[in-house]
């Protein structure tokens, strides 16, 4: 089969349902104990072939974002062209454009799945033959939630976010996703956690039932990350507080290390209608659903 000359990947946004804190390496990272789910909506890498590598940006969150060499998507890129040199190939190049839709330093991963969605793609774009754990192992590289953004679908996530066990699967819902627009900085984050020994996620049911079954679990379950993110940004709490109040949220927290707080609905209908009077409330924050 030809090499394609054109390939799209969406990334899309990460939702930590459940995160707990567990432990600390020596090296300083954390482990932790996730429930992770996606998005259906959120970035998109794209690639055709050229000489060199190249980043443009386009989308609504573009003019936050640097396009060069620190950004994950050339630097995804570029851990694959030299793991395609090392086997004696010519170093290969790529035209990618990124389209930013996902705001930057929010706690949905973008860099992250921007970062997975460049590797699929040039992957396949340079038929470069690296299967699922090779991938994975790059990636894990580059960021803790790459490996479970390659996976993108609903898993448990555990060790710094390299052991990743999909999901049969999760109950049907919508999302309403709020940032109230402060970048939050990871590092800052987890050095203000009081605990670090927190006992894991308790045991997942063979399967939930419906939404509200998932939502009772998430009810026994926490965001470690929730109460020094909120010391950085208090809007944060005012973010859950305005979801869980909307008519049909079933249940609202704050994802990774923030400020995007995610709402479970039980249909697009409740979804979009609680979407569109957060907009009115509050029309400086970044709504989505
Ligand atoms: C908070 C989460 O988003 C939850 O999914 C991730 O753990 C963070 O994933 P990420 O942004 O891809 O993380 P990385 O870019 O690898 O790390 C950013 C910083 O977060 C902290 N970090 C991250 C992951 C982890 N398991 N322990 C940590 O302590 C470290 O200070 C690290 O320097
Ligand atoms: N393509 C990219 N998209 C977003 N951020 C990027 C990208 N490339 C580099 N970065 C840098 O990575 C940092 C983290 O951004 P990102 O949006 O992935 O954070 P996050 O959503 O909080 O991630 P996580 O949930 O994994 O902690 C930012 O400081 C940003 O400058």
């Amino acid at each position: 089969m030809p090499a394609p000359d054109h390939v799209a990947e969406p990334a899309p946004a990460k939702l930590n349902l459940a995160l707990h804190v567990t432990g600390r390496r020596p090296d300083g990272y954390h482990s932790l104990d996730m429930l992770v789910a996606f998005a259906p909506f959120g970035d998109r890498v794209t690639a055709e072939p050229a000489e060199t590598l190249s980043l443009a940006l386009t989308g609504c969150f573009a003019a936050g974002l640097s396009a060069g060499l620190d950004n994950l998507v050339l630097r995804a890129a570029g851990a694959l062209a030299d793991r395609v040199a090392a086997r004696g190939r010519p170093r290969p190049g790529a035209r990618l454009t990124l389209d930013k839709a996902l705001p930057v330093a929010s706690g949905i991963g973008g860099g992250s799945a921007d970062a997975a969605a460049t590797l699929k793609a040039l992957n396949r774009l340079w038929d470069a033959g690296l299967n699922d754990a090779d991938l994975a192992a790059l990636g894990l590289a580059l960021g803790a939630d790459v490996p479970m953004c390659l996976a993108g679908r609903p898993a448990r996530v555990s060790g710094i976010g390299e052991t990743v066990a999909p999901l049969a699967g999760l109950p049907d819902f919508a999302l309403v996703l709020v940032n109230p627009g402060v970048p939050v900085a990871t590092p800052d984050v987890f050095r203000g956690l009081d605990r670090r020994d927190n006992p894991p996620l308790p045991a997942l049911p063979a399967q939930f039932a419906d939404l509200d079954h998932l939502a009772r679990w998430l009810g026994e379950t926490r965001n470690d990350l929730r109460a020094p993110a909120i010391g950085l940004v208090p809007a944060v709490a005012e973010a859950e507080r305005a979801l869980a109040a909307c008519p049909g949220c079933r249940f609202a927290r704050m994802s990774g290390s923030g400020a995007t707080v995610f709402g479970l609905f039980p249909d697009r209908i409740a979804a979009a209608g609680a979407a569109h009077a957060l907009r009115r409330t509050f029309p400086h924050w970044w709504v989505a659903d």
